[in-house]
């Protein structure tokens, strides 16, 4: 093994959806078939080396190892399950002789084919990101498959570049993994980690005869609380790294921590032998001084620390962090600089926004500042803090100004969110709520019948929509032929559900550009970009917007003007059937968003949650009945240790209810959580109060209603039948199975039938064929359960052995 010193300044990752989404386009159009395999490679190369070229500019060095080669086309989970040739059973017919899995293999375990689900789609840790979930049985072939990887140093060298490959580390990627179909019951994907290693070995050889002096291994499975205890997982870390740490021919190891602390996996992770450790500063603790103890020596490994926030966008305290840098390197450790996470969570630079309040922009840090921010502190701990004098007074500068500025604290906001108390977020008791609101006619079409089928708010965006909007924002389509495209679009849509025969409508959101950044557009308090695209999942981007100061509704007075409400009006006054009023709820919003980091979570969710407090109010005297609060990311915040989780589940759940709890009895408040993960937030579903909750739990099978079941759940439920995150369509018989399997769990009286979730990233064909499956099995079913004698399978409640 050579020894090169690992970089002074490095980042963890970069962003790879490029500056303008270059990878986005490249790969939508390979997929659409208007690009051929060499045209979506090339874009890739390119916009691998526009990347290094950038970040040496900003200060990085070209050969040092400091450049993360990290640029998987749809996700790094998969690109580690292609490296480590772990291809799920069900997808074995796409391996080559050798067991590999080529580019196009690996789109169909991203997007399925059309006999096959995509492996399933789960958020990364505490962020909006989705990962791939790799699917490991007892049988699961591993094999290196070191090409791509080997392919990108040896193109980065060609340039003059020398690179640090980055791989998802063995203990995450089990823990990331779930128990393929085959795998008996009580199986874990971790017992197969002696059998792994010798793969990562192999990688690890490949690597460095590549020419790899450094190789990344991130293991952020390790900040959170697993399903092992944390002694079974500390010697299972400490048995793969001093496994990987003696491989002969090995380049050097970093490992990355990011998201949290490892809390007692510090300790095999610092002293299994590897070169150097990063640890995340932001979100989790700086080193206790006996924790420093690992990193002092001269064979101990060098402490990266992620000392500038990759997750959020505020510029950094720098003087702050130069102090706590010298701190650590006073206790005796070798320190390098790095970023909290990967940079992949912000948008690429500040400098693009050009349309952003000068002031505001001012305070931000993107991507590209951050790697600034980086370099900054490296010379300042190099050589001291006057090296840098300027830098830190302009930080400074900019902090003291976000201090002051108006609009960051108003104080009627805060006399408002002040004043609340225990009644302002309670209802009346469900069951009274429920008689109420079975026993009105939501409008004339008359009483809901059982087994209500809806869908959850958005039809698909078509690519009409989104020219008309482009066409708006830039001034090509007036105010009154924007609104008026839209009220057309909305008919169309209401006049479609009323030919499906949905018996409760959406307007179908053709107005939102993004479920969070509509919102933030409309209230105060918020700013939003035109540049800041940041990766959800594969190539499906958001611009997360930027919550800098105190929330209302925006226009005049302390409670604003209603934004939701025309469109709702419009959608309604078209049709007898309920027409659903349509928000995204206080948590969604914060977790989509960047937030202010200058005051606790709680009291900004308390601001946003009377903002939509206020837009419920004006929907019910608007005389809509039904209002959806969707809270697709109430468990996306949920902290990754178990100790910290009742708080957030606290000033989360009070939050909706503080949005939902100012209506009559009469009107039935819905949610909405595509996630089938329940589990461990069951409790806080139910506390949320709603009246109806709907739920994914097509790809599942339903599993999910054992929770809830178990859980003594008893409000409404509409567990999704269509899985909307791939184009397949699915049967009525599949879905009328879907629902027989659901009233085994849930009485009649209270289920719903609608999607797992919405259906804007659809087509219309799909959408069409599926929703007319949907209706034809809800009215098949809701005639077996008029009729419970004629068919067994309708089973009572509690009555399933
Ligand atoms: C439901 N999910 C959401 C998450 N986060 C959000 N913020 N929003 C969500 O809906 N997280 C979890 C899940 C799954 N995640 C996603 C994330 C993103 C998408 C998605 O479909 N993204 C679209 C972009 C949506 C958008 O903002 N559209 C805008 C701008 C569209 C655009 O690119 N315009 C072009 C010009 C258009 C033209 O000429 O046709 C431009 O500006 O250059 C809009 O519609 O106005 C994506 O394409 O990535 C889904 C689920
Ligand atoms: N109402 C939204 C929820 C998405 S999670 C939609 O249907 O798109
Ligand atoms: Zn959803």
């Amino acid at each position: 093994m050579t020894t090169v010193p690992f970089p002074a300044a490095t980042i963890t990752g970069y962003p790879r959806i490029g500056r303008r989404r270059e990878l986005k386009k490249a790969l939508e159009a390979y997929w659409a078939g208007r690009s051929t395999r060499e045209e979506l490679e090339s874009a890739a190369a390119d916009l691998q080396l526009a990347t290094y070229r950038r970040l040496v500019e900003l200060g990085l060095g070209a050969q040092d190892s400091s450049l993360p080669a990290a640029f998987p086309l749809y996700d790094q989970v998969l690109d580690t399950t292609v490296a480590l040739g772990a291809v799920p059973s069900r997808f074995a017919d796409l391996a080559d002789a050798e067991g590999r899995l080529d580019l196009d293999a690996s789109f169909v375990l991203a997007r399925g084919d059309a006999g096959r689900a995509p492996l399933e789609l789960t958020k990364w840790f505490d962020t909006n990101y989705h990962y791939l979930v790799p699917e490991i049985g007892p049988r699961t072939p591993f094999r290196a498959t070191a090409d791509r990887l080997v392919a990108d140093v040896r193109r980065a060298a060609a340039h003059g570049f020398t690179v640090r490959p980055v791989l998802v580390g063995p203990a995450s990627f089990l823990l990331l993994a779930k128990a393929d179909d085959d795998a008996p019951a009580g199986f874990d994907p971790l017992q197969r980690l002696p059998e792994l290693l010798p793969v990562y070995a192999e990688l690890l050889q490949e690597l460095a005869a590549a020419g790899a002096d450094w190789v990344q291994l991130e293991e952020p499975a390790l900040v959170a609380d697993q399903h092992v205890p944390a002694e079974q997982l500390a010697s299972a870390v400490w048995d793969a790294y001093t496994a990987l740490t003696a491989v002969a021919g090995r380049p050097q190891l970093f490992v990355t921590t990011s998201y949290g602390s490892p809390g007692p996996l510090l300790h095999p992770l610092a002293c299994s032998g590897v070169e150097a450790l990063h640890l995340d500063l932001v979100k989790g603790a700086t080193p206790a001084p006996e924790e420093l103890e690992f990193f002092r020596g001269e064979d101990s490994a060098v402490l990266v620390a992620g000392a500038v926030d990759g997750h959020n966008v505020w510029r950094a305290d720098l003087a702050g962090g130069l102090d706590r840098l010298a701190e650590l390197a006073r206790g005796g450790a070798q320190v390098s600089v790095a970023s909290s996470t990967s940079l992949f969570h912000v948008p690429h630079d500040v400098a693009e926004e050009t349309r952003l309040d000068p002031q505001l922009r001012s305070w931000l840090a993107f991507a590209d500042q951050k790697v600034g921010e980086i370099v900054t502190l490296a010379r300042g701990l190099a050589a001291g803090a006057e090296a840098v004098a300027g830098q830190l007074a302009e930080a400074a500068e900019a902090r003291r100004t976000r201090q002051d500025a108006a609009g960051v604290r108003d104080a009627a906001v805060r006399e408002r969110a002040g004043s609340l108390t225990a009644a302002d977020i309670e209802r009346a008791d469900a069951a009274v709520r429920r008689a109420a609101q079975e026993g009105r006619s939501f409008t004339a079409s008359g009483p809901l019948p059982p087994l209500p089928t809806t869908t959850t708010g958005s039809f698909p965006q078509t690519a009409e929509v989104r020219a008309a909007r482009a066409r708006h924002r830039a001034g090509a389509l007036t105010d009154a032929e924007y609104d008026a495209f839209l009220r057309e679009e909305i008919e169309r849509v209401v006049r479609l559900q009323e030919e499906l025969g949905l018996d409760v409508l959406v307007h179908g959101e053709a107005e939102r550009n993004d479920m969070v950044q509509y919102f933030a557009e409309h209230l105060d308090g918020f700013a939003t970009t035109v540049h800041g695209w940041v990766q959800s999942y594969g190539s499906r981007c958001t611009r997360p917007s930027i919550l800098w100061g105190d929330v209302s509704r925006q226009g005049e007075g302390l409670r604003g003007e209603a934004f939701t409400v025309p469109w709702i009006r419009h959608a309604q006054s078209l049709t007898d059937r309920p027409v659903k009023g349509m928000l995204t709820g206080p948590v969604t919003i914060l977790a989509w968003s960047f937030v202010r980091d200058d005051q606790p979570l709680g009291e900004t969710a308390n601001q946003v949650a009377l903002a939509l407090r206020d837009e419920v109010a004006d929907l019910e005297a608007a005389g809509i009945g039904i209002i959806q609060v969707d809270e697709p990311a109430l468990r996306e915040l949920l902290p990754l240790r178990r100790a910290d989780q009742p708080a957030y589940l606290g000033w989360s759940v009070d939050a909706f209810r503080l949005a939902t709890s100012g209506v009559r009895d009469e009107t039935q408040i819905h949610t909405h959580l595509c996630y089938s993960e329940f589990g461990e937030v069951v409790g806080a579903i139910d506390g949320l109060d709603a009246d109806v909750t709907s739920i994914e739990a097509a790809r599942s099978r339903m599993e999910v209603l054992t929770d809830l079941e178990a859980a003594g759940f008893s409000r409404g439920i509409g567990p999704g039948v269509w899985d909307i995150h791939s184009p397949r369509v699915p049967s009525q018989e599949e879905i009328e199975q879907l629902l027989e399997r659901a009233l085994e769990h849930v009485p009649a009286r209270t289920l719903w039938v609608n999607p797992d979730c919405g259906l804007k990233t659809r087509g219309y064909e799909e959408t069409k064929a599926s929703l007319e499956h949907l209706v034809a099995a809800a009215r098949t079913a809701r005639e077996r359960v008029a009729q419970p004698a004629g068919r067994p399978l309708i089973v009572q409640h509690g009555t399933r052995g």
